[in-house]
């Protein structure tokens, strides 16, 4: 993400945020009224304290009068308890703010929840079950938090500038400049700070998702070649992720300086002003009620407040942002409405798998194995592709089953971004050299739907001819040495394994070319009653003529159209044909 677009990210989600806050807030003035009347208490204890300590000095102990002092210092003591009341008083007003945010956040997940289970077409995610749980509570325990120092902030800082301005009205001259500048310059780091986090959890999130795609396919990567493209990929998500880190620990820099410039700087100023304020009659007491107001009171509020904006604020934010997705609720079904089904079969049904204009290179000075190809595979499409060697098929298929990451364009799932989605629930990509782990046939069978049924399996067994090798084998049980087993018949076992998944795109990059065309052709049938798309990387004619429609890949020149068409308008698939017409299948 950009700078600039992360700012924009972070200035709409702070504008989504305030504008659900205000009716909000408008809703419960009467709460807020009840919390500001309990905290005029703690601005009299802030005011107090530092004028008592100011007459305890000028009129008592500088006075020769200890028993003044020590009446003043007791009056300041007892400030505590009205304050300490007014703390309880307080946190059980605070309910009335905190609480109905929580519900109100939970009901609004329950329902982006139920909208999402009936309007999704893709797998569903676990965020719903976060947002009602986790995200809810930070939601609420940050909010508790803000209001708590935001509203001790408000009255301990007016009560210590009132105390201030009645000891000396100079006093507010020294340290009014600093402080509102500390705060103007804090304030001026939320939004860049907001969109460095942003960015930041957006490069942790992509690093997360390449991780999480990168396991699930290692044996896919493995096959391909594609460990260096895999390594090359985590590492420049990690180099874009310390560049985040980085720019955000800078932020945080500029924050340390305004903390220091409003919390440290009114002392260290009042300290240089001294010759003139006692030039301006300003007594020794007065000097040391001021002292307690900004080390007591004033530093340790900004301190505070200017913290936890930073903490629980920004998170506050991110975890409210998410919430405020569009809510609708689809109407409940009435008598003259269309049944869901029937409603489901009118919509239209999203593409399994979609390739929009999409580039590929190998490297950026690589000549372009795929140049703005487009391609869309419906539910019960069977695609063959065909292609002379070198001309970008198998680049296509892990283009396609979200192995390589395209240069340019858009690879899309179910009607949705590809990264969005588990590649493993979506696709499963069966390469030419299959592999078979040391352990029973039922394990190698169940390894990518382990709770597979056993009539699952006998039914798997016999659609794609396995039934010969259970025979050799002595049962499902038994357990086989991987490398005993011949080129064909581990790809029987991969291609039992690819028609017991449920992922509903199948891509199949010669994936039979060690059987012969009689169980090749059994295969492919059995694949091809499943439902989903399938994509065939052909190793024989038989193939593109089963699946019906064909891809012809000619360099980054590509014809799609059925064999009949193709052998009128491409000379490419009539000479391949032709060749292939001798090999039998
Ligand atoms: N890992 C890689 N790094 C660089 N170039 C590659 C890599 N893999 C493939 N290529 C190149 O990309 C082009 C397309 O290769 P690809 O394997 O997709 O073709 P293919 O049609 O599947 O070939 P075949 O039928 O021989 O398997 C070729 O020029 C190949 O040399």
């Amino acid at each position: 993400m950009s700078g600039k677009s992360g700012k924009a990210a972070a200035g709409t989600a702070l504008g989504r945020v305030a504008r659900e806050a205000r009716p909000f807030l408008r809703a419960r003035t009467r709460a807020l009224v009840r919390l500001g009347g309990w905290s005029t208490l703690e601005f009299a204890q802030t005011f107090l304290t530092g004028l008592a300590v100011a007459r305890a000095l000028d009129d008592g102990f500088l006075d020769g009068r200890t028993g003044t002092g020590l009446a003043w210092l007791a009056l300041a003591a007892l400030a505590a308890v009205p304050a300490a009341l007014a703390t309880r008083g307080v946190f059980a007003r605070l309910a009335d703010l905190v609480e109905p945010l929580r519900d109100g956040l939970v009901r609004r997940a329950s329902a982006q929840a139920l909208h999402t289970a009936l309007t999704a077409t893709g797998p569903t995610t676990a965020g719903p079950v976060s947002r009602i749980t986790h995200q809810s509570e930070i939601a609420r325990d940050g909010w508790a938090g803000l209001v708590l120092a935001l509203r001790s902030f408000v009255f301990t800082t007016a009560g210590a500038l009132a105390g201030l301005a009645a000891l000396s009205p100079r006093l507010l001259l020294v340290v009014l400049p600093p402080l509102l500048l500390g705060i103007a310059l804090f304030l001026a780091t939320l939004p860049p700070m907001a969109a460095r986090q942003r960015e930041y959890l957006g490069a942790d999130e992509d690093f997360a998702a390449h991780a999480g795609r990168a396991a699930a396919a290692l044996r896919d990567i493995a096959a391909t070649g594609g460990a260096a493209r895999t390594v090359a990929e985590a590492e420049r998500n990690v180099r874009v992720q310390a560049t985040a880190a980085r720019a955000l620990a800078r932020w945080a820099g500029v924050r340390v300086l305004a903390l220091a410039i409003c919390g440290r700087l009114p002392v260290l100023l009042l300290l240089f002003a001294i010759p003139w304020l006692t030039r301006h009659g300003l007594t020794g007491g007065a000097l040391v009620g001021a002292f307690t107001y900004l080390t007591f009171s004033l530093g340790p509020a900004v301190y505070a407040l200017l913290s936890l904006i930073g903490t629980a604020g920004g998170r506050l934010v991110v975890v409210l942002d998410r919430f405020t997705g569009p809510v609708r609720l689809p109407a409940p079904p009435t008598a003259s409405a269309p049944a869901p089904a029937a409603r489901a079969t009118a919509a239209p049904v999203p593409a399994v798998a979609e390739l929009r204009s999409v580039d590929f290179a190998y490297g950026p000075a690589a000549r372009p194995v795929l140049d703005r190809l487009d391609l869309t595979l419906r539910p019960g499409d069977r695609l063959a592709v065909v292609g002379p060697s070198g001309s970008g098929k198998s680049t296509l298929a892990s283009v396609l089953a979200g192995v390589a990451a395209p240069t340019g364009g858009e690879v899309r799932w179910l009607g949705r971004p590809a990264g969005e989605l588990d590649p493993t629930a979506v696709r499963t990509l069966l390469p030419q050299q299959p592999y078979v782990f040391s352990g029973t046939l039922r394990d190698n069978l169940r390894y990518l739907r382990p709770k597979a049924r056993d009539r699952e399996l006998s039914a798997t067994v016999a659609a794609i001819g396995l039934d010969a090798l259970v025979e050799r084998l002595g049962g499902l049980d038994t357990p086989l040495d991987p490398r005993r087993l011949s080129p064909g018949e581990r790809q029987l076992v991969a291609l039992g394994r690819a028609h017991l998944t449920t992922a509903p795109l199948l891509i199949l990059d010669e994936a039979t070319s060690e059987l012969d065309p009689e169980a090749e052709a059994r295969a492919e049938g059995a694949l091809a009653e499943r439902a989903g798309a399938v994509l065939t990387i052909a190793h024989r004619i038989g193939s593109a003529y089963r699946a019906g429609r064909v891809l012809v890949m000619d360099g980054t020149r590509t014809v799609e159209g059925t064999p009949a068409e193709l052998l009128d308008r491409s000379a490419l698939f009539r000479d391949l044909a032709g060749r292939w017409s001798h090999i039998p299948g």
